[in-house]
Formats: C-alpha cells, sequence, structure tokens
C-alpha cells in the first residue's frame, strides 16, 4: 500500500493553488532548461538535433501503413510507372499547400507552380488517403529537372505539363530520383488495382493533351518528323455541317470500339478516302482530323517508295495513334497497274547501306522502273497491317475517285468515302464568318452571293482567296459578288 504522506502534492490535486504552484514549478524549470540549453549547446549542433529528430518522426509509419517505393529505372529500363507519377502529382496541386515553387517564365503569360520536391503530398482516391513522398539524393538536385508546373490564371489551377523551355532542354536525370506511395494496408488491392491504373491513365490523358503534333515525312528509306503546325480545325474548316458531323461521328465510333475490334478479331484501323476537285480542302481536312484525334501524321510518298519491302518497312516505322496519309493516289502508276511488277524485295525490315545507295539510285531516276506492287500495298493496308500496331487511321485522297483501283477502295480497307465538293450556301456561311465581321447589314450581299454560289461551281479555297482581299467585310463580299457573275 501506497502511503499517501510521501504523495502530498497529488493528494491535494483537485485545488487551484495547487495547480498554481505546479504551473509556476514548470514554468521556472523550462526557462531555466532553455537558458542552460541555449549557453551549452552551440546553434548548429541544436539544429543538427532537430533536424535528425524530424526525420526520425517524419519517417515513422504506424504498423498498418504500406509503401510502395517507385524508382526511376527499372534493372536499367526506363520505369513509365515514375514519369506518370512525376506528371500526376502536379495536378493535385491546389492552394492548401503551404510550400510551393512559384515562377513567371517569358513564354507563359500567368505565374507558375511547381511542388518544391521535399513536401508531401496527399491524395484521395475512392475514398482512400494516399500520400506521396519524393525521393531524391540531394547531390542530384542539382540537375533536378524542373516540376511539371501549374498555371495559375483568373480561374484557377491549370495543368501545363514541363515549361516549354524545358522540352527542348530536357536535363539528363539521376537514376536514383524516385517516389514513395504510402496508404493503409486494408487498401493494397484497391491501391494495385485500380489507384495505379489510375496515375497511369491520367498521365497518358496529359501526354496526348500537351503533346505538340509531328508530321513525318520521308527521307530515304526513313521518317524524318517536324512540327505539324497546319491551322486548319473542324471549326475553321467550310463543310456543310451534317458531313462535318458525320465525319466526327465515326471517329468518335471508331475510338469507342477498341474492345469490339480485339473481340471480332480485326485490326484497330479506320481508312478514308478523301475524294474531290483541287482546293476543296482535303489536306485541310486531314489536319482537322489529326487535331481532333491528336494523331501525329506520316505523310508517305508512293513515288518514294521503291519495293514491297521498303513500303513495310515505313509502316512498321509509324507509331501507335497516327494516320498515315498517301495524297493523290490516282498519280501512282504503280498503284493504277497491277500487273506491272519488277520484282524490288530486299527482304529485309531494316535497309543496309547498300540498299539505301540502291534506293538514291532509283530516286535519282524516277520512273525508270516499277518499284512496288499493288498486292505490296494491299497487305499493307489489311493482311500485315495487324502485327504494325493499332489506332491507326490511313487517308488517300484523290481528285479523280474513278481512277483508283477499286480493290483500294473496298469497305474494310477504306471505311468511309469523303466527298469535298463546292462550295455552298451552308459552307459558305461558316467560311465567310471565320474571314469576315459579318454584321447584319451584309444580309443582302450574303444572300446574293448564296443563290450564285447555287448556280456556279467555285471551290473553297478560291472563295476564301476572295474573303481575304480586303478587311472592310462589305468591299470583299461586294468583290465576291462581282466574282461570281464572271464565272
Ligand atoms: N473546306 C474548306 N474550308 C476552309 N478553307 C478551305 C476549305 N477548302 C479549302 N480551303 C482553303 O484553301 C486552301 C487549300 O485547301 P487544301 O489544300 O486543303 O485543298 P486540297 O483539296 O487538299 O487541294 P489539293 O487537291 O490541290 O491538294 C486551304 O489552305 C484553305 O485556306
Amino acid at each position: 500500500m501506497m502511503n499517501n504522506r510521501f504523495y502530498p502534492s497529488f493528494t491535494n490535486i483537485g485545488s487551484a493553488s495547487s495547480w498554481f504552484e505546479i504551473y509556476a514549478a514548470f514554468s521556472t524549470f523550462m526557462m531555466i532548461f532553455r537558458t542552460a540549453i541555449n549557453d551549452l549547446i552551440p546553434l548548429k549542433l541544436r539544429n543538427f538535433i532537430i533536424s535528425k529528430l524530424s526525420s526520425f518522426f517524419s519517417s515513422y509509419r504506424p504498423s498498418n501503413e504500406v509503401s510502395l517505393q517507385i524508382d526511376q529505372t527499372w534493372d536499367g529500363n526506363t520505369n513509365n510507372l515514375y514519369y506518370a507519377a512525376k506528371e500526376y502529382l502536379p495536378t493535385k496541386i491546389s492552394n492548401t499547400y503551404k510550400s510551393l515553387k512559384i515562377g513567371k517564365i517569358s513564354d507563359h503569360k500567368n505565374l507558375l507552380l511547381a511542388f518544391d520536391g521535399k513536401q508531401r503530398v496527399f491524395d484521395e482516391f475512392e475514398g482512400i488517403k494516399i500520400k506521396w513522398l519524393r525521393i531524391q539524393k540531394p547531390d542530384n538536385e542539382v540537375f533536378e529537372s524542373p516540376n511539371p508546373v501549374r498555371e495559375l490564371d483568373g480561374e484557377g489551377y491549370h495543368y501545363q505539363g514541363y515549361p516549354e523551355t524545358y522540352q527542348y532542354n530536357k536535363p539528363k536525370e539521376s537514376a536514383e530520383n524516385g517516389f514513395m506511395l504510402s496508404f493503409d494496408e486494408k487498401h493494397r488491392d484497391k491501391v494495385m488495382e485500380k489507384y495505379i491504373p489510375h496515375v497511369l491513365r491520367t498521365y497518358e490523358a496529359i501526354k496526348a493533351g500537351n503533346r505538340t503534333l509531328k508530321i513525318h515525312s520521308m527521307q530515304t528509306g526513313v521518317w524524318k518528323h517536324s512540327d505539324f503546325n497546319h491551322p486548319a480545325s473542324f471549326d475553321s474548316l467550310a463543310l456543310d455541317p451534317d458531313l462535318k458531323k458525320s465525319i466526327t461521328d465515326d471517329i468518335d465510333m471508331f475510338l469507342r470500339r477498341k474492345k469490339l475490334y480485339q473481340k471480332v478479331g480485326k485490326p484497330w484501323k479506320r481508312g478514308y478516302l478523301l475524294y474531290g476537285p483541287p482546293g476543296t480542302g482535303k489536306s485541310s481536312l486531314i489536319a482537322a482530323i489529326a487535331k481532333y484525334l491528336k494523331f501525329d501524321v506520316y505523310d508517305m510518298d508512293l513515288s518514294l517508295v521503291y519495293c514491297n519491302s521498303q513500303l513495310t518497312t515505313l509502316m512498321r516505322g509509324t507509331s501507335n495513334r497516327s494516320i498515315i496519309v498517301i495524297e493523290d493516289i490516282d498519280c501512282n502508276k504503280e498503284v493504277l497497274n497491277r500487273s506491272n511488277h519488277v520484282n524490288m524485295d530486299m527482304g529485309s525490315d531494316h535497309f543496309s547501306g547498300a540498299q539505301v545507295h540502291m534506293l538514291q539510285a532509283y530516286q535519282a531516276n524516277p520512273g525508270s522502273k516499277k518499284r512496288f506492287t499493288m498486292s505490296g500495298l494491299l497487305n499493307c493496308m489489311d493482311g500485315l497491317w495487324s502485327s504494325f500496331g493499332e489506332e491507326r487511321i490511313l487517308i488517300f485522297t484523290t481528285n479523280h475517285k474513278d481512277k483508283v483501283d477499286s480493290a483500294l477502295l473496298r469497305p474494310g480497307r477504306m471505311d468511309m468515302h469523303i466527298h469535298l465538293s463546292f462550295l455552298k450556301t451552308k459552307a459558305f456561311k461558316i467560311l465567310a464568318s471565320n474571314y469576315l465581321d459579318i454584321e447584319e447589314q451584309h444580309g443582302p450581299l450574303i444572300q446574293q452571293i448564296e443563290e450564285l454560289l447555287e448556280k456556279v461551281d467555285v471551290t473553297p479555297a478560291v472563295v476564301a482567296e476572295h474573303l481575304l482581299r480586303n478587311e472592310d467585310a462589305n468591299v470583299a463580299l461586294e468583290g465576291l459578288v462581282k466574282f461570281l457573275h464572271e464565272v
């Protein structure tokens, strides 16, 4: 039994004066203790102890917490999950974070925000709380690439990806970087099966949204790319609204149907034939489709293809989510004449130096010999196609549909034939409002033009050129009326 005589203060713990005595004694002790520490322990040592204690407590994890480490590389290979996390986390920037990086660079009009790389990032997914921590060696910080940023404008935060200047000058990152994500063990299955795929999917969507489209053109047996800056889009195209809708509906249906294509064993590809007179917008429509889909464009010039194996190699060199364009298909004599065939197959996926020389020799003397066969082209379009990957769109253009071999045009190869024709009333309305500031006062001139367009055949290219002739809408429209009377 404890004797109360030895614990007088605890027996009297209920009285206010006892509490005051304890508080006064404690404050005095703390004051003396703090002064002693400040006098006896140098500042550097104190800071060191504090940093050690805080790192100990920050690395403390409750026993039911699971952590997954995502390194930048996996057995020397790129770890896509690392890059996915790096793009995904900035989408979680909100104004609740107490420490962020802020900046302003010349090609962005708004302020940019980025994580400073030191703090934890908290995410919530279907009720699960997930904590992310960036792992990086202090030495690497100098070389560390900038974090992807968010742009801050009046409407809040908008994800921007990397600053443009950085994209062209991307520094090589150190292999020791990584991320650690932690969550309650009971959510392990959900994190693995749903959350991680969600991070990867977000990454893919961000990549597709931010990417600069490329146009690839052929150079001596290989593809060379440059930025695709064609200004046309579905908004700028003067097309009959019903035709425009049927094209976008078909594209949307194609994108939705990946599983169906797999189920019925068909390669996931779609072919469009664009036909019509020059200047009716075939090239512009290709650009609009590429922008709509965010697909790269491969401009396949058949006049530079010298054998079936080169054709196969070039097709194989195209990437998924791309549009392969063969313009003026009717102008390729080889495609017109199926029997005209000189065997130039080199039987290889890659061209050797000798083969490249051979091709160059043929290029120097075009038209000397038959180069590839019709069956080679057909094989590339269907049979062999499936091994080249998926999500491909093949577009042929021609000014003379009747001259193109029907084998090329059958459904399954060219699934939709799109006729681009002369400019008529509905499409003119779009063109005029894109080019000029049309106001109510221009009504009578517009009506006159629409009546004339129903009687004569002029291409959108010709009308567009007239609309550009004067900044004053009245003058430009009057000029067009005059021109249409003369046609
Ligand atoms: N439907 C259209 N809507 C808007 N502009 C158009 C349209 N068609 C043509 N144009 C204008 O005419 C120019 C030429 O059009 P485009 O090159 O797309 O025609 P095309 O049918 O591909 O011609 P070609 O058969 O000679 O290659 C475009 O740059 C654009 O300014």
